[in-house]
């Protein structure tokens, strides 16, 4: 542990918290440790998907700024290392529709290769779509292993453990900050967050094309061709905690991507697995500084991303640096009148003279 720099302690090992740790840590600036009661593969994060698409999480315009930041950072910072390393892959995205659509996705802004699809690109029973040519897809398993792997290599550390009252950390750093995801509800009492059921399929076959289905935001038809499978989705299903496979959202999910295209049918498929995971669903995003304990210590709120986590994780992790650095230079040291009187006693003893006055 460096002691010229200052200490953080993360709480979360999703892609959420181990984001923001790289990020801090590429500083050069903080000690950085991570608390989590559960690590990879046991997140949320690797029951994701996971491609590059904002969905379920506000506020839009900064969804749109995290998404846009995070899309370069993969570009400039993740893509370039190699699937082999990292698990990830630039896909095009196809957003497709039964019905017409006037209205653009408000993040389509802060997304230079966005734009309507052609109609030569339409499949069959489509009449309307959207697309992104630089998306990215990822194994979400390889890339959490990536992301731990990384935050290691440049000094950070992990310890598994359940963090019961928010004020533990703070014994042993003046800095910490909250990525713990649905686990915020019962972390710090936030009963905003709650959990969106997600179901996927993992199935053997790839292809180069992300599709999604964009009829109905709760019956969810997608596939997202991953490195060494495609994942076949999903659900949304809001306040539902069973994190067991349902044999009906199995068939359901089959029966909607069946209709976005022939080969996609059951006939076709090979089942490799099922995943469920649960969504820290919120209304908003929550990526703010809280100060604790009379301005003393500084807690950093960044979780509730919904469906989205890996979309915005690098625009968040960047807004939480400038965060800590807002922060920290507010941050009320202890000095004399913060000292209780008694341990001055020692000191004022040991000079010649001096009046003690009581406090
Ligand atoms: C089926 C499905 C598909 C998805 N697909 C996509 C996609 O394609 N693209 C996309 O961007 N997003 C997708 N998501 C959403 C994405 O998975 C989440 O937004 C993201 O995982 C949230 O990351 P997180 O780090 O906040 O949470 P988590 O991964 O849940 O991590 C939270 C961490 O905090 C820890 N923790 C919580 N409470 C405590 C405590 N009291 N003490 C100690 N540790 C604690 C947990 O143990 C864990 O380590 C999908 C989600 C699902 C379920
Ligand atoms: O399931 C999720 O949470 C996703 O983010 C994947 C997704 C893909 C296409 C449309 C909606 C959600």
């Amino acid at each position: 542990m460096n002691i010229h720099k200052k200490d953080i302690i993360i709480i979360g090992c999703g892609c959420i918290g181990l984001s923001a740790g790289v990020i801090l840590l590429k500083t050069g600036d903080y000690n950085v440790k991570i608390w989590a009661k559960d690590l990879p593969p046991n997140t949320t994060s690797n029951k994701a998907a996971a491609l590059w698409y904002p969905f379920l999480s506000e506020p839009l315009d900064k969804v749109g700024r995290w998404s846009q930041e995070t899309m370069d950072y993969f570009k400039k910072e993740i893509i370039p290392l190699g699937v082999e390393k990292t698990g990830t892959l630039t896909k095009k995205v196809y957003e497709l529709y039964r019905t017409p659509r006037a209205q653009l996705p408000e993040w389509s802004p802060f997304v230079p290769s966005f734009r309507r699809m052609k109609k030569e690109e339409m499949l069959d029973g489509y009449i309307d779509g959207f697309t992104v040519e630089d998306g990215f897809v990822m194994d979400t398993d390889q890339y959490m292993d990536w992301l731990v792997e990384s935050f290691k290599a440049l000094g950070g550390s992990i310890d598994q453990r359940e963090v019961v009252d928010i004020r533990e950390p703070f014994i042993y750093a003046d800095i910490v900050i909250n990525c713990s995801g649905l686990g915020a509800r019962e972390l710090i009492g936030d009963r905003l967050v709650y959990p969106s059921r997600g179901q996927i399929i993992v199935v053997d076959n790839t292809r180069d094309i992300s599709l999604m289905d964009e009829e109905d935001e709760y019956q969810l038809g997608y596939v997202i061709p991953r490195v060494h499978n495609s994942v076949l989705g999903g659900t949304n299903q809001q306040h539902n905690y069973n994190l067991e496979p349902s044999k009906k959202d199995t068939e359901e999910i089959l029966d909607r991507v069946a209709k976005i295209s022939p080969q996609f049918e059951r006939k076709n498929l090979k089942i490799l697995g099922e995943k469920v995971g649960l969504r820290p669903s919120r209304y908003s995003i929550r990526l703010e500084n809280e100060f604790m304990q009379d301005g003393r210590k500084l807690l950093v709120h960044n979780y509730g991303h919904g469906g989205s986590g890996f979309t915005v994780s690098w625009g968040c992790a960047l807004d939480t640096l400038k965060l800590v650095r807002k922060g920290a230079d507010k941050l009320k040291t202890s000095n004399k009148s913060d000292v209780p009187w008694y341990s001055l006693l020692n000191k004022r003893r040991s000079s010649s003279s001096c009046s003690f006055v009581n406090d």
